[in-house]
């Protein structure tokens, strides 16, 4: 069975914000982005990740991609990491990201790092020992395609969100098969592997260890734009270290992603909309909802 996903539902789990916060305990994430050809996607997850309620946002990448984002958003902290010749994170980051990650309470890893031999070894450092909860996207989840079974050796909850072509490397299948067949694929990774699976497009399905299934109702073919799972990513990994359980901080990230998605394309064309904008239409969401 699988249950779609509506606004109340999604509310129900996203709490009104408490007088008495501050910004240690309005969450703290720990982003590891970006590399030389992948700047953008280290800003656009960072964007995602600030507009989605989080107190504390910290971008771990290379001095490049630091140097970049500073141009473009003040408000996250910087961990300036050292990179490869190819401008990717080095393998030697890993106990430097480990180390200061410990202090936050959710981790997404995988944005535009690109793919070599240094990020395999650094996604794989950093899965076998992060305790916190994890968001896996893009060559994050590539970054496994070698060796999927280390899934099992995480001692932590992770959520995976790939979309059918990173499904299908991921489990060596192929886009056809996963396409033809969704909601077996999801289920049976989440199943296998003890992950949340947050597989991406439209109606987008959220499927959890225990069985359980959601489909995404919102959305457009205005996010089918490079750059768009980035910003999900970062809104999922807000919504996670903000102490939302995997599965609800997955929905509501989606659903949210999506619902915002609606409203810019009514304003933009689906056309015309750009990853970003739909950030500019999210907080009429959470207002309508009295958040
Ligand atoms: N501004 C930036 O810096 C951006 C960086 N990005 C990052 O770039 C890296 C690589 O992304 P790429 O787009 O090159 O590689 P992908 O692996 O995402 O896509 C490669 C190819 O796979 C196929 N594919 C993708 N999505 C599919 C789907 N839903 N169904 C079927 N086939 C599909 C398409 O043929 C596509 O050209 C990622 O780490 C990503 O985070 C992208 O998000 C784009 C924006
Ligand atoms: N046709 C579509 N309808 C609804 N949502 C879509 C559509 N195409 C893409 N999306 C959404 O846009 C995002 C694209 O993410 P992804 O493929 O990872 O792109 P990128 O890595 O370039 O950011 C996902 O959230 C996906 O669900």
């Amino acid at each position: 069975m699988r249950t779609l996903l509506d606004e109340k539902t999604v509310f129900s789990h996203i709490p009104p914000k408490a007088d008495d916060l501050h910004k240690g305990s309005a969450g703290k994430l720990y982003l590891v982005a970006g590399s030389r050809s992948f700047r953008g996607a280290a800003v656009l997850a960072t964007m995602g990740a600030l507009r989605s309620g989080c107190g504390y946002v910290s971008l771990a990448s290379t001095p490049e991609v630091c140097d970049n984002i500073s141009h473009h958003l003040i408000t996250p902290t910087l961990s300036v990491l050292p990179e490869n010749a190819e401008g990717r994170i080095s393998r030697s980051a890993a106990q430097t990201v480990l180390r200061e990650a410990a202090g936050y309470g959710a981790m997404v890893l995988g944005c535009g790092l690109g793919l070599d031999a240094d990020t395999e070894a650094l996604v794989r450092g950093v899965l076998l020992h992060f305790e916190g909860p994890l968001v896996l996207d893009a060559d994050g989840i590539n970054a496994l395609a070698r060796g999927i079974d280390i899934l099992r050796e995480a001692p932590t909850k992770v959520i995976l969100t790939p979309h059918e072509g990173e499904m299908a490397r991921l489990c060596r299948s192929t886009i056809e098969a996963v396409h033809r067949d969704r909601e077996g694929a999801a289920r049976t990774l989440a199943k296998d592997y003890g992950v949340w699976v947050v597989l991406k497009g439209p109606h987008t399905l959220i499927a959890s260890p225990d069985g359980q299934l959601l489909e995404n109702t919102s959305g457009n073919s205005g996010l089918a734009k490079g750059g768009s799972g980035d910003i999900l990513s970062g809104m999922i990994g807000s919504l996670l270290a903000q102490g939302l359980d995997p599965l609800w901080a997955a929905a509501c990230g989606v659903y949210l992603h999506g619902a915002a998605a609606d409203l810019t394309a009514r304003r933009m064309s689906r056309y015309c909309m750009q990853p970003p904008d739909l950030l500019d239409d999210l907080p009429e969401i959470f207002i309508r909802n009295g958040r």
